[in-house]
C-alpha cells in the first residue's frame, strides 16, 4: 500500500509506517489540486497538515484512498462529507500540539502586555522610546477563554499561574471540572463584557464563524486585548480592523486568518496587532508528536483496526470494540443474508437489539448491518465510513431499538427489512464460540449457521415437497450438508433451509420453483 506524506509532515515521526512491511511513503512538499488530482488514485492513505486542502474533486479521484491522516487537530481543510461519501476515514491527532498552541497563546498575551515584538521592532531600527511602550500586568487581570476544551483549559492553567481571574465560555463544558480548576463558565455575553483579554479555542463551525463581529465587539471591555491561535474566521477580520481604529480593542494577536497564508491585510497597519504565520503548532515536539500519532492511527485504519482518533465516524475505544466485534460480523452476515431475500426498492430498516446486546453501543453493529446488506446491492463502494451515509442518501430510514428481554437467547438482533415485495424479518443470535446461528426467518424457528450456500424455499407443508427438491439438487450432483424446516402448525406454510456445497444453477432454481406447494425459493451466498 502507498501513503502520501504531505505539508512537511515531520519525517522523523514517521517510524509507524517505516516498521510496517509493505507500505511504501512518498513524501512531497505542496502539490496544486491539479497535480494532486493526477497522482491521488494510486495512494491508500495521505497525511496533511493545514496547507493541503482536501477537496471534493480530490477525493472524487481518490479511488483507493481508505484513510486520510490530518497531523493535528482542526479538519477544516478536509471536506468531510465528500471523504464520508467516498468511504474514506478521516483521523487526526488532536493530543500532539495541545501544549505548543497553548504556549504561543501564552505568548500572545505577554507579548500584547507588553508590546515585546514591537518594542524588539522598534529597538532594532535605532530608537531607544521606553515612553511608547507602557504595559499592562496579567496579575489581577481577566482572562476570557471561548472554548475550554484541551487548548482552552492548558491555556486557562497557565494563567491562573500568573494569577489572572479565568472565566469561560464552551456550551459543551462539565462546569463541575472547570470550577475545580477555578474557572468560572458564564454564558458568552458577560465572558465577553468581563474579560481584559479574550482568548479563542475552538473549532470553527457554522456557529463560530464570525463569532467575534462588530456586535459582540460592541459588547465588550472598552481596550479589550483579542487573541486567536485557533481558526481564522471566528473573528470578522473587517469588524476587528474597525474596532482597533476607533480604539474600542486595544491589541490583537492572530496566528490564524480567514484566508492563509495571509502576507497582506488591512490589519498590518497597525502596530497594536501581532501576527504570526499560523505557528501554534510549530514546535519540535508538537510536530513529532503529531506525525507518530498519525501514522500509528493510519497503520491502524490500513490493516482494519481499532482507530481511535476517527474524525467522520463515532471512535470506539478499546474494551467497547471487543464487546461489538463479534456481532460486527453477525450483522454484517445478516444484512448480506437480506439483501439477497429482498426484491424491490428498500423503504425501511429495524433492527431490534435484544438480551445482552441491548446494554451494548449498538450503532457500530447497526452500520455492518448496512454495509452487508448495501454492499451486494449497490454499484458504489460501502464501509464503515459511508454506509449509514448512503442509507440516508438513498432515502432508507434506519430505525435501531433495545430491548432487554430476548426470550429464548441470551442475546438476539432482529432485523425487519420493509420492501416494495413486502416485509422480511431474519433473526439471530450467538451461541457458545461467538458463533452466528440463524434462528428466525419470516417467523418460522430455524437454526442455521448462515454460511456458505444455502437455499432458502418457503413452502407448504405436505408431504413429498422436500423430496422434490432433494432430488433436483441431487440431480446436478449437488450435495446437501443440512437441512431445517421450521413450520408454525402442522399442513401450514413452512420454511426450509439446505446448506449446500454447490452454487445452485438458476434452471434448478427454477425447476424447484415449479414443484407443486414451493412458495418461492431464494439461493444465498455468504
Ligand atoms: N494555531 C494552530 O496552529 C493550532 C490551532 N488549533 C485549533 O485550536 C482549536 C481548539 O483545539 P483543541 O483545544 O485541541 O480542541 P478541543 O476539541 O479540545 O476544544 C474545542 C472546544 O471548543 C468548544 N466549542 C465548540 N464549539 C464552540 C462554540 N461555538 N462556542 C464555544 N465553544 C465551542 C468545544 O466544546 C471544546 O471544548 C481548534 O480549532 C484547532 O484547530 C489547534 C492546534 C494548533
Ligand atoms: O499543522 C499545523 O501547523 C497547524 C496545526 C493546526 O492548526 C491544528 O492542529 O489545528
Amino acid at each position: 500500500m502507498k501513503v502520501l506524506v504531505l505539508d512537511g509532515v515531520a519525517e522523523e515521526g514517521l517510524v509507524p509506517f517505516r516498521e510496517e512491511p509493505g507500505l511504501e511513503i512518498d513524501i512531497k512538499k505542496k502539490l496544486t489540486e491539479d497535480e494532486l488530482v493526477e497522482i491521488i488514485p494510486q495512494y491508500h492513505a495521505m497525511i496533511v497538515r493545514s496547507a493541503t486542502k482536501v477537496t471534493p474533486r480530490v477525493l472524487d479521484h481518490a479511488n483507493n484512498m481508505i484513510v486520510v491522516g490530518r497531523a493535528g487537530v482542526g479538519v477544516d481543510n478536509i471536506d468531510l462529507a465528500a471523504a464520508t461519501n467516498k468511504g474514506v476515514l478521516v483521523v487526526n491527532a488532536p493530543d500532539g500540539n495541545t501544549i505548543a498552541a497553548a504556549e504561543l497563546t501564552m505568548a500572545m498575551i505577554l507579548g500584547l502586555s507588553r508590546s515585546v515584538p514591537q518594542a524588539n521592532a522598534t529597538l532594532r531600527s535605532g530608537k531607544w522610546d521606553k515612553k511608547a511602550f507602557m504595559g499592562v500586568e496579567l496579575r489581577g487581570r481577566t482572562l476570557g477563554v471561548l472554548g475550554m476544551g484541551r487548548i482552552g483549559s492548558n491555556v486557562a492553567k497557565r494563567a491562573l499561574a500568573m494569577e489572572m481571574n479565568i472565566v469561560a465560555y464552551d456550551p459543551y463544558i462539565n462546569e463541575e471540572a472547570a470550577a475545580k480548576m477555578g474557572v468560572k463558565v458564564l454564558p458568552l455575553e458577560d465572558v465577553l463584557k468581563q474579560a481584559d483579554f479574550l482568548t479563542i479555542h475552538m473549532p470553527k463551525t457554522k456557529e463560530s464563524y464570525h463569532l467575534i463581529n462588530e456586535k459582540t465587539i460592541a459588547v465588550m471591555k472598552d481596550g479589550v486585548r483579542i487573541i486567536n491561535c485557533a481558526r481564522g474566521g471566528i473573528i470578522d477580520e473587517e469588524a476587528l480592523y474597525n474596532a482597533i481604529k476607533s480604539g474600542k480593542v486595544a491589541g490583537a494577536a492572530l496566528d490564524v486568518f480567514e484566508k492563509e497564508p495571509n502576507t497582506e491585510s488591512p490589519l498590518y497597519e497597525f502596530n497594536n496587532v501581532i501576527m504570526t504565520p499560523h505557528l501554534g503548532a510549530s514546535t519540535e515536539e508538537a510536530q513529532l508528536n503529531v506525525a507518530v500519532d498519525v501514522a500509528k492511527e493510519i497503520v491502524a485504519a490500513l490493516k482494519g483496526e481499532v482507530v481511535k482518533n476517527t474524525v467522520n465516524i463515532p471512535s470506539l475505544d478499546a474494551k467497547t470494540m471487543a464487546a461489538v466485534k463479534p456481532y460486527l460480523d453477525l450483522a454484517g452476515r445478516l444484512g448480506n443474508f437480506h439483501a439477497q431475500m429482498i426484491t424491490g426498492r428498500v423503504n425501511k430498516i429495524e433492527l431490534i437489539y435484544s438480551g445482552e446486546l441491548s446494554a451494548l453501543e449498538v450503532t457500530p453493529i447497526t452500520t455492518a448491518f448496512l454495509k452487508g446488506m448495501l454492499d451486494p446491492i449497490l454499484q458504489e463502494n460501502v464501509n464503515f465510513v459511508n454506509a449509514s451515509v448512503i442509507a440516508k442518501n438513498r432515502g432508507i430510514e434506519v430505525i435501531q431499538t433495545t430491548a432487554e428481554m430476548a426470550k429464548d437467547y441470551n442475546n438476539l438482533m432482529t432485523a425487519k427489512v420493509y420492501c416494495e415485495s413486502g416485509e422480511r424479518v431474519l433473526a439471530a443470535t450467538l451461541l457458545q464460540g461467538n458463533v452466528a446461528h440463524l434462528v428466525n426467518i419470516d417467523g418460522y424457528r430455524v437454526d442455521v449457521v448462515p454460511s456458505g450456500h444455502m437455499l432458502v424455499v418457503p413452502h407448504y407443508d405436505r408431504p413429498k415437497i422436500i423430496g422434490k427438491v432433494g432430488t433436483l439438487i441431487g440431480e446436478h450432483d449437488i450435495n446437501i450438508a443440512a437441512m431445517q424446516v421450521g413450520r408454525k402448525e402442522i399442513g401450514g406454510k413452512a420454511v426450509m433451509v439446505l446448506t449446500i456445497d454447490d452454487v445452485v444453477p438458476d434452471d434448478t432454481l427454477r425447476a424447484i420453483a415449479q414443484v407443486d406447494g414451493i412458495l418461492d425459493v431464494k439461493f444465498v451466498s455468504l
